[in-house]
């Protein structure tokens, strides 16, 4: 029977005594001799005994006494009891349990709060005593000063915070005190001093606003264009509360409503407390002034020393057949399979400068990365579907690194999926070339036309001549059902963002110059000079220099990077790298997703 059915009925029992008509004697004896007043009294005199007793565990720390026991039994010979005991000493379920017991015998399982103060002035009636343990976590809000009353507010409450989970405080309340000290005329600094010192509980009387913001807008996802490190940022309201991230970072946006001042979260660490990142209007600004602040110096795109040294070269008369007919073609699967785009003119071309006279607009306002550059991208997740064209696929990394020999891999592991795309040439075709295999041939109007009208991806001009890859040469891959493999300039990437080719862009990474030394002891580079080269020491520092500043300038296009040191690593992590690309759910520019809905 259940304790409170049974009090039920002693409840039941003396009325129906009381209502029958019978003698004081045989009421009293019958009372005392009922089975449930007997069972009562044993009820009562148990809680007795326990409170007498007050039970307390044998010790706190059962779980060092289980190690203790788990090691001394590995000293004594083995038996099947002792082999018995040390499993069930070590079994998960065990140390849970004595972990748990631990945890209730040290009562550390609740904080304590301090009791409420009983006198609350009747003028007081609208303010609310505020109570928390802080628990070395830190509170979660920010405060300001009034700037005519000089009220010390509640500035804004950090998402997933201390403050936002106890539900207890709001943007704009009032602080009147904070563990019973007065906060008027305080400055913010001294209140956050108070705050700073308490250690444990916290105890705020305020002023609670009239009406509590309510945070109804939508969870907004960006790209970081840009970096941002709050410890170098004066401006910002509270250092700690600051939210540093790196270029190329998703950050979910989960608070737009001060128009300075965001509130964030990584991707990455979504159930962590949301971080102060500046808004989209400040950050710019911030840039701005920035850049206005730097001494002034031509701006030149991102070039490797390497190149201009050799431009200044004479270039020497090489066979070009036996250069350029390297490899280009091969068997699979009993099938001849042409390679297109790896050809020693186009490579060194690549590293020539973009910045030609036939683009419509100068350096600074098209290819450059600093014009137009947005601090964040909204950016929404992007599953291709089984009907969509696969998206384009970028390498792109410092020259020499390995981005031609892994393009050529992953064609070669099967070509039926894998193609590079045909280039464009001005220059004319040689006897043993084809239209459209080796190079899309055409004339210099034609090709600058094509420039003209942005359907260029690359170009660039190479012993008088022009070479480049079209946006419709990768078109025509893509539009096979194949996935076209490219290499890019990183300076040519924000060419190739488009809704319609959705590029996915790989950084092929040097590993450290130490470590090229070693296994690039057999590795040959192309010159003007030479078909083939050893590298140099000098290469490899280039080489490393080279992807560093491009990570620094173009990091936040790169969708994955692979460090190219072993190659066989390498391959196997592009291969499964575009794999992902391809069958992967990834964040890409939000317009690349709306445009496709619209249409
Ligand atoms: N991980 C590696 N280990 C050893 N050798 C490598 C590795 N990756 C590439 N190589 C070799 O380094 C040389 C240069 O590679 P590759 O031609 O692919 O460079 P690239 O990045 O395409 O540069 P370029 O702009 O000069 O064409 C080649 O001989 C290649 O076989």
């Amino acid at each position: 029977m259940s304790l409170s059915h049974f009090l039920k009925l002693v409840l039941q029992q003396p009325s129906l005594f009381y209502s029958r008509d019978m003698n004081g004697v045989s009421l009293l004896y019958d009372l005392l001799h009922s089975p449930w007043l007997l069972a009562l009294l044993k009820v009562y005199e148990c809680l007795q005994e326990f409170k007498e007793k007050k039970p307390a565990p044998v010790t706190a720390r059962a779980q060092a006494s289980s190690s203790e026991v788990v090691e001394l039994l590995s000293e004594i010979p083995n038996s099947p009891e002792v082999h018995e005991l040390r499993h069930i000493l070590q079994a998960l379920h065990f140390k849970a349990l004595l972990s748990a017991h631990d945890t209730v015998a040290q009562k550390d399982f609740e904080p304590w709060l301090p009791p409420l103060p009983d006198t609350v002035a009747e003028s007081e009636e609208a303010m609310r005593i505020v109570c928390m343990v802080k628990n070395q976590q830190p509170l979660g809000a920010t405060i300001k000063r009034h700037e005519l009353t000089g009220d010390i507010l509640v500035a804004r409450i950090i998402h997933g915070g201390l403050a936002e989970r106890s539900g207890l405080l709001y943007a704009g309340d009032k602080l009147v005190e904070v563990n019973g000290v007065s906060v008027k005329g305080l400055e913010p600094e001294q209140v956050i001093h108070i705050l700073a010192l308490s250690r444990g509980t916290i105890m705020f009387k305020v002023v609670p606003v009239s009406d509590p913001p309510v945070n109804n807008q939508e969870m907004v996802y960006v790209r970081a264009m840009t970096e941002y490190w709050p410890q170098e940022d004066p401006g910002i309201p509270c250092v700690d509360a600051g939210l540093p991230f790196q270029k190329g970072e998703i950050l979910q946006i989960v608070d737009q409503n001060d128009p300075l001042w965001w509130q964030a979260r990584r991707i990455s660490a979504l159930s962590a407390c949301a971080g102060l990142i500046p808004s989209l209007h400040l950050l710019t600004r911030k840039q701005r002034e920035f850049w206005w602040s730097q001494p002034y110096s031509p701006h030149s795109c991102l070039k490797s020393a390497r190149v201009s040294s050799m431009e200044e070269e004479d270039d020497m008369q090489i066979d070009e057949k036996c250069v350029e007919a390297d490899k280009e073609e091969f068997v699979y699967d009993g099938q001849m399979f042409f390679i297109a785009g790896f050809r020693r003119s186009m490579r060194l071309c690549r590293r020539k400068s973009h910045r030609s006279h036939l683009h419509p607009s100068a350096c600074c306002s098209g290819r450059c990365p600093i014009a137009g550059h947005v601090p964040y991208e909204e950016v929404a997740r992007y599953q291709r579907g089984p009907s969509d064209k696969h998206r384009l696929i970028v390498l792109v990394g410092p020259s020499g690194v390995g981005v031609n020999e892994l393009r050529r891999h992953l064609i070669e592991h099967n070509p039926n999926h894998f193609q590079s795309a045909v280039p464009h040439t001005t220059r004319s075709k040689k006897s043993y070339e084809m239209n459209g295999r080796e190079y899309h041939y055409v004339s210099k109007e034609t090709f600058e036309s094509l420039v003209y009208s942005q359907r260029m991806l690359e170009y660039g001009e190479y012993k008088g001549q022009l070479y480049g890859t079209s946006v419709d040469a990768v078109h025509a891959v893509l539009d096979e059902g194949k996935v076209c493999v490219v290499d890019l300039e990183p300076q040519d990437i924000q060419v190739a963002r488009t809704q319609e080719l959705k590029p996915y862009v790989i950084f092929i990474k040097p590993p450290t110059v130490s470590c090229m030394r070693r296994s690039r002891k057999h590795a040959k580079t192309i010159t003007d000079y030479f078909v083939e080269r050893k590298f140099k020491d000098e290469d490899l520092q280039e080489m490393e220099d080279l992807a560093h500043k491009m990570e620094t300038q173009f990091g936040q296009y790169f969708d994955h990077v692979i460090v190219n040191d072993s190659l066989p690593d390498a391959q196997v992590r592009l291969l499964a790298a575009v794999r992902q690309a391809q069958e992967g759910p990834q964040w890409v520019p939000a317009t690349w997703i709306s445009t496709e809905s619209e249409s």
